[in-house]
This record gives structure tokens, C-alpha cells and sequence, in this order.
């Protein structure tokens, strides 16, 4: 018999009862994460059967998509729609209804959902996280096997703590060689994403594999699993070690008896003779900063490179409604707003990056730039090094925690026409707004393209410098 991989011995951990014919396995969820906009039906659903929430102490809630990102005037804040203000005051009313831990406006720790679970030390190795939201996939950096979740199955982990799940297949994305410089986790993921297509990952489970992966920070690792999704897979993981358990250390909600934990986290990684479904190997030496070009995250590129012509993985309306053409110098597409934020790349190493390059810089005449973090503590670390400084005297606004432009529901968004460079996941038609055409890349990239106005990579930048 041939061993394990990585996502084989979480599941084994999980599993309740094993699949059968008549209905798939049973998996035991150890954090369930809930936000304003996925859990009023089930809640709903809850009350109308009149159950009970199983495990409050295994969910937690914050409030992140509707919030607008401007602070509060005389206590109040400019919700966008009165349905956005209720949301938050249902999901606030749900969570004291139901003893459910709530990271609520003014509490110091709130963020959005995907930030949160990290930094609190909630999200362990091993175990199973569930969110009614797409990019749950994000917490499978800890070696954890974390997905989104429907509505109504929000409402089942509510009233029992499990799941059913059919077992997905196995997917080894494996990085050979070092990446060079410039290159950093988000062009990582949009070069994986471009290689699998929109759905070459569908009903599997990534494990992302190799010394460029090792070499990344957990800040790093948590956004190239957020994208998994955006090539079908149903989650990414990464092997947890040392860099995994030194980020977890010290963290509020890790096991009392961390050291212990630790060595049992440490056998969660894949034996070398472990089989999978599917793998594909990336040169890693080879990759540069990428942009999206369309309105699938697939539909990626390097910053350097041409318009690709319309082919099979790019329709001609893709680019119509991009307005660009085919054949065009990347570099030649100017840029109206630039987003830097959202649970992709709102942690502070993203900051940083995006700092390193405006600072002694200027936003260019005509573009403006937001600069949102995603939590409260990434708000706190980024104040403390000054990085919100840097950001307002280049001509950037800085402003309070939440998704922001990533989804455009909370009044941050692009006017139509506009070209946004966001360092964001999904660069869907009308996603920043109607009408507003998205170019997803890394910080750096975004920071890079606010300086010139037009697309660009952060070498571009330094090479105009010297
Ligand atoms: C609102 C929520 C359902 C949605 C998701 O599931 O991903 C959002 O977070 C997004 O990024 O589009
Ligand atoms: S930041 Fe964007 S992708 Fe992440 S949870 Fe919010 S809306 Fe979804």
C-alpha cells in the first residue's frame, strides 16, 4: 500500500463516519467561521426548527463585507444600504442568542473572516475549517482542510457540528527552484491559476509543494491557498513546520499544551511515496510578477508581457469589455484606481510590500489609491511602523478594516469604465462596481502601477529610479 499524502491524514483525523453508498462521509468541523452576509438563513432555519447551536465555543463571528471602511461620523457609520445595516445587527443579535463569540465593530481583534481564524489561533493543523464563503480556502496554510460552505449547510455545522462531505481527489502543485526576487506569493498563485484554468482544479484538493512554498512566510502561504478556489479546486494546503508553528506561537486560541500539539502537527506532511490524483510541476525560477488581463483570474500574465490574442482560454468579449488589444504592451494600459486589501493581500507583509515601493513616491495625477487593511491587528502593526504614514503622503487613503473594494458592498468601489489594479482574488464583470474593469496582481505591482498610472511591475519602478 502506497502512503499518504497531507489531505489523506486530515481526513482520516476527521472523519466521523465513512462514506456509503447512500450518503457521502461525515467530517467533524473543528472551527466554523460565520460573517454578516451567509449565516441569517441559516440562523433562520435554525429558529424555525428550534435547535440549538451545537458547538458555540467551535464558531466564531466577525463582521467584514458590508462594513464601510470610513470611520464612524458623530458614532454613526455610512452604511451603503439599510439591508447591509441589518445584516450586522442580525448576525450581532443570532450571536448573543446563541453564545456564539463575536468580533464586533470596536473589538480589537476583529478582521475579515479569513484574517481572523490565524490571528486569534484559532485556525490549527489537522483539523477541519468550514465558512459559508469561497475563500475559506485560505486557512489550509496551516496544513488545515478548510473550504466554503453553502447556506444551508452553514445551518448543519450550526446544529451539529458536522458536515457530509464526499471525499475529493488529491492535486500536488509542486514549485521546482527558487523564485527570483521581484516574485511573490499572489504571482505564485495567478501562475498556478493561469496553468490549471478556471476549473483544472475542480473537485480536488491542492497541496502546494516544493522550496519556493517552504520559503514563504505564513502571511505568504495563506495567499496562495486563498486563490485555490479560483482555479476550482475545492481547498489548498501546505505542510505545516517550523514557520507555521513559530506564526501560531503565543496566539490566544492555540491548545494549552502547545508543545505536544506541536509534534502532532509536524506528522501531518505528505510520505514520499504517497500517490496523487493529479500533479503538475511549475518552474519557479522562471516566474515574474503577474496581472490578470480578463475577467476570469485565469486569465493571467506576466506585467511585462503583451495582450495575449483571444484563444482558447480567452474570449474576444473578455478583452472587449477589458477594453484592450490583443497584441498591446501591458505596460501601455493606464490605470484609473488602485485597491490594496482584502483577505488575499491585507496582511502586513502585503503592506510592506506595497509601503517599500510608494515610499518617497507619489500616487500619479488622475489615479487614486485605497489602502485597507484586513484586520484590526494588521491596522495596529501597519500604524506602529509608520506604514500608514508612508501611504497618505504618497496621496493614498488608508482606511479601516473590512473587505472593502475586493467586493464593492460596503460603498468602496470604482466608478464604470474605470481600470482598477486590486490585490484582490476575483476580477469578475462588474465585481468593483459596475462597469469597473479589474486587473488583479501583488502589492508591489499595485503599489508600482498607482506611481507610473500606468501597469507596471515593482522592477519597472526601481529601474525608472536608478
Ligand atoms: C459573500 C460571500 C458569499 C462571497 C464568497 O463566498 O466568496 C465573498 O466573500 C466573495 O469573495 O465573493
Ligand atoms: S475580502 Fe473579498 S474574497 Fe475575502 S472574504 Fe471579503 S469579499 Fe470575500
Amino acid at each position: 500500500m502506497s502512503g499518504k499524502t497531507l489531505f489523506d491524514k486530515v481526513w482520516e483525523r476527521n472523519v466521523v463516519a465513512e462514506e456509503r453508498e447512500d450518503r457521502p462521509a461525515i467530517l467533524h468541523v473543528g472551527l466554523h467561521l460565520i460573517h454578516e452576509v451567509t449565516s441569517p438563513q441559516a440562523f433562520a432555519t435554525l429558529a424555525e426548527r428550534k435547535l440549538k447551536v451545537r458547538r458555540p465555543d467551535l464558531t466564531l463571528g466577525t463582521i467584514d463585507h458590508s462594513v464601510p471602511t470610513l470611520p464612524a461620523k458623530e458614532g454613526r457609520l455610512a452604511y451603503t444600504t439599510k439591508a447591509a445595516e441589518e445584516q450586522v445587527a442580525r448576525l450581532r443579535w443570532n450571536c448573543q442568542e446563541h453564545g456564539i463569540e463575536l468580533l464586533d465593530l470596536g473589538d480589537p481583534r476583529r478582521g475579515i473572516v479569513h484574517m481572523v481564524g490565524p490571528e486569534l489561533g484559532r485556525t490549527h493543523p489537522g483539523m477541519v475549517v468550514v465558512c459559508g464563503d469561497s475563500h475559506t480556502s485560505t486557512h489550509g496554510a496551516f496544513g488545515a482542510l478548510a473550504f466554503g460552505i453553502g447556506t444551508t449547510e452553514v445551518g448543519h455545522v450550526l446544529a451539529t457540528q458536522c458536515l457530509f462531505q464526499r471525499k475529493p481527489k488529491t492535486l500536488r502543485v509542486q514549485f521546482e527552484g527558487e523564485v527570483p526576487a521581484d516574485v511573490t506569493a499572489k504571482d505564485m498563485a495567478l501562475a498556478v491559476i493561469a496553468e490549471l484554468g478556471m476549473d483544472g482544479g475542480t473537485g480536488h484538493v491542492i497541496e502546494y509543494a516544493g522550496p519556493a512554498v517552504r520559503g514563504l512566510s505564513m502571511e505568504g502561504r495563506m495567499t496562495l491557498c486563498n486563490l485555490s478556489i479560483e482555479a476550482g479546486a475545492r481547498a489548498g494546503m501546505i505542510a505545516p513546520d517550523a514557520v507555521t508553528l513559530a506564526y501560531l506561537q503565543g496566539r490566544e486560541g492555540v491548545p494549552a499544551d502547545f508543545v505536544s500539539a506541536c509534534d502532532e502537527w509536524l506528522s501531518l506532511s505528505t510520505d514520499e511515496d504517497a500517490v496523487f490524483d493529479k500533479e503538475i510541476t511549475i518552474d519557479a525560477s522562471a516566474l515574474q510578477p503577474m496581472v490578470t488581463y480578463g475577467v476570469s483570474p485565469h486569465e493571467a500574465v506576466p506585467a511585462s508581457s503583451l495582450v495575449p490574442l483571444p484563444g482558447d482560454l480567452t474570449s474576444a468579449s473578455a478583452l472587449d469589455y477589458m477594453q484592450l488589444s490583443a497584441g498591446a504592451p501591458i505596460s501601455s494600459v493606464p490605470v484609473d484606481r488602485v485597491f490594496v486589501g482584502s483577505c488575499t493581500n491585507g496582511r502586513i507583509e502585503d503592506l510592506r510590500a506595497a509601503a517599500a515601493i510608494l515610499r518617497g513616491r507619489k500616487v500619479a495625477d488622475g489615479v487614486t489609491m485605497l489602502v485597507v487593511p484586513g484586520s484590526e491587528e494588521v491596522k495596529r502593526n501597519a500604524e506602529a511602523e509608520g506604514l500608514d504614514l508612508v501611504f497618505k503622503e504618497a496621496g493614498a487613503e488608508w482606511r479601516e478594516p473590512g473587505c472593502s473594494m475586493c467586493i464593492a458592498m460596503n460603498g468602496d468601489k470604482g466608478e464604470p469604465g474605470q481600470l482598477v489594479v486590486s490585490t484582490s482574488n476575483r476580477n469578475f464583470r462588474g465585481r468593483q462596481g459596475e462597469g469597473v474593469r479589474t486587473v488583479l496582481a501583488s502589492p508591489a505591482t499595485a503599489a508600482a502601477s498607482a506611481v507610473a498610472g500606468f501597469i507596471r511591475d515593482a522592477s519597472a519602478i526601481r529601474r525608472r529610479a536608478a
